[in-house]
């Protein structure tokens, strides 16, 4: 397990720490006057943190509440460490996935957030060495109700609480999840700080959390690749479910990585594709020396309106060969069309959203991330909302057939999730393929 000084001092470095030198905009400045700190979790802990439930059971498992989570509301919720130590503020969300705590904790798109897992029980199948979606977990802190002493599969090599200490990222457990989930509901994604540091106090952290903001940093600067790499692997044979007439045919297509999931290189090489994954700052120019035959712009953390440089990047390669957009791609699509983007209550984070594909009257089931969105509205003429969330109308995809666009709001490729939209990487070879027609 990681000390205590080694966490922190590792955890203050991270770019998600402090982002008031890179700060450009902040939604609380106005707003936070004073709050007052409510303890939340008193069911459960006392004030010196030991369990005294109303029934009178006071032998539990967990005796100590040695973390506690504060919410810039003012709350505070006790609860137990396992992972790493420290002190790190992010921001709350709340995922509704059941399965897949892995493939969440190693997606890029979380970095700066605290991922709260709305399944009560975690842990359970400890960590494999194949469900990573990227080298290294960008998030903040996992925060879960029931942490699985101990874990039952066939792949598994480690438990979740060492993986999270080996990688210094802070978990908490025995924590009300739900009474959480409905505060984020009810007011919206929340800033917090994770702390084990018994010597600060619950107004230090809340002044932490304060002091801190996720709006209009630039975050993709923090998880993208240094250099251009190629990508080979495809989806392993034993995982394999899909076997249209795409597969086997050869399309190459760069795809700048603002935060990239493996999963979306795997089902683009699954179907047929040659990839060469470039930085986000690579130069549209650069890009399209590569000769592609079509560019993908990738999911990614963070606020899309605080990365011009990326939507210049779109401008220039847009109407120049296809180009297909997932998730901060498709906020920067829309941006570059002349759209604007803007943060939603408390986004959509889960396995199970249910997307209308409008243009075939369909309804897929689909795995989201997402804190912000496009504002249809905000866009020309000629761009075709081709997708909406049915939970809340939001739009979820976009296109626009005279320039070979096409875009979603979430994630075809899963990992975790269903596979509903797993045709829409075919769509995206059609365009190509047409294109060269
Ligand atoms: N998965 C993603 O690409 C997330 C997009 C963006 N960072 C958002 O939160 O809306």
């Amino acid at each position: 397990m990681a000390t205590r000084a080694a966490a922190t001092s590792l955890l203050s470095n991270s770019p998600f720490f402090s982002s008031s030198s890179r700060r450009t905009t902040s939604r609380n400045e106005s707003t936070v006057k004073c709050f007052t700190i409510v303890r939340c979790s008193a069911s459960l802990s006392t004030s010196n943190g030991s369990i005294d439930t109303p029934l009178g059971v006071k032998d539990r498992p967990w005796k100590i509440a040695d973390a506690r989570l504060v919410l810039e509301d003012g709350s505070v919720w006790n609860a137990k460490s396992f992972g790493a130590t420290g002190t790190q503020v992010g921001e709350v969300v709340f995922n509704t996935s059941l399965t897949g705590y892995q493939e969440i904790l190693t997606d890029p798109s979380y970095a700066g957030q605290f991922v709260l897992m709305t399944n009560p029980h975690i842990g359970n199948t400890g960590i494999n060495l194949d469900d990573e979606e990227s080298q290294q977990c960008f998030l903040g802190g996992l925060v879960v109700r029931s942490l699985s002493p101990s874990t039952s599969n066939w792949r598994c090599t480690e438990p979740l609480s060492d993986y999270l200490a080996k990688r210094n990222i802070m978990g908490i457990y025995d924590v009300d999840t739900r009474a959480i989930t409905r505060r984020l509901r009810q007011e919206g994604s929340l800033k917090g700080v994770l702390s084990t540091d018994g010597s600060k106090t619950d107004k230090d952290l809340l002044d932490m959390s304060h002091n801190w903001d996720i709006v209009g940093v630039d975050l993709i600067s923090g998880v993208t690749c240094n250099a251009p790499y190629e990508w080979v692997d495809k989806t392993g044979s034993e995982w394999e479910f899909n076997t249209s007439d795409s597969v086997g045919k050869r399309f190459h297509v760069v795809a700048y990585d603002f935060g990239i999931k493996h999963n979306i290189l795997r089902r683009l090489t699954s179907a047929g594709c040659k990839i060469t994954v470039v930085p986000s700052t690579w130069k549209a120019s650069e890009a399209l020396k590569l000769n592609p035959d079509g560019v993908l712009f990738s999911n990614g953390p963070g606020d899309p309106s605080a990365v011009p440089y990326a939507v210049e990047t779109v401008k220039e390669i847009i109407g120049k060969v296809p180009v297909f957009g997932i998730c901060m791609g498709h906020q920067l699509i829309g941006q570059a069309l002349g759209g604007k983007t803007f943060k939603m209550k408390f986004g959509h984070h889960g396995g199970n959203h249910p997307v209308r594909d409008i243009r075939k009257n369909r309804v897929e089931i689909s795995a989201q991330n997402h804190n912000y969105a496009v504002d249809p509205e905000s866009l020309p003429e000629g761009v075709q909302v081709t997708h909406i969330n049915l939970n809340d109308d939001s739009c979820a995809g976009l296109a626009f057939p005279a320039l070979n666009i096409m875009s979603l709001q979430y994630h075809p490729e899963a990992s975790p999730g269903p596979h509903d939209s797993d045709s829409v990487f075919g769509e995206f070879i059609t365009l190509m393929e047409q294109a060269k027609l």
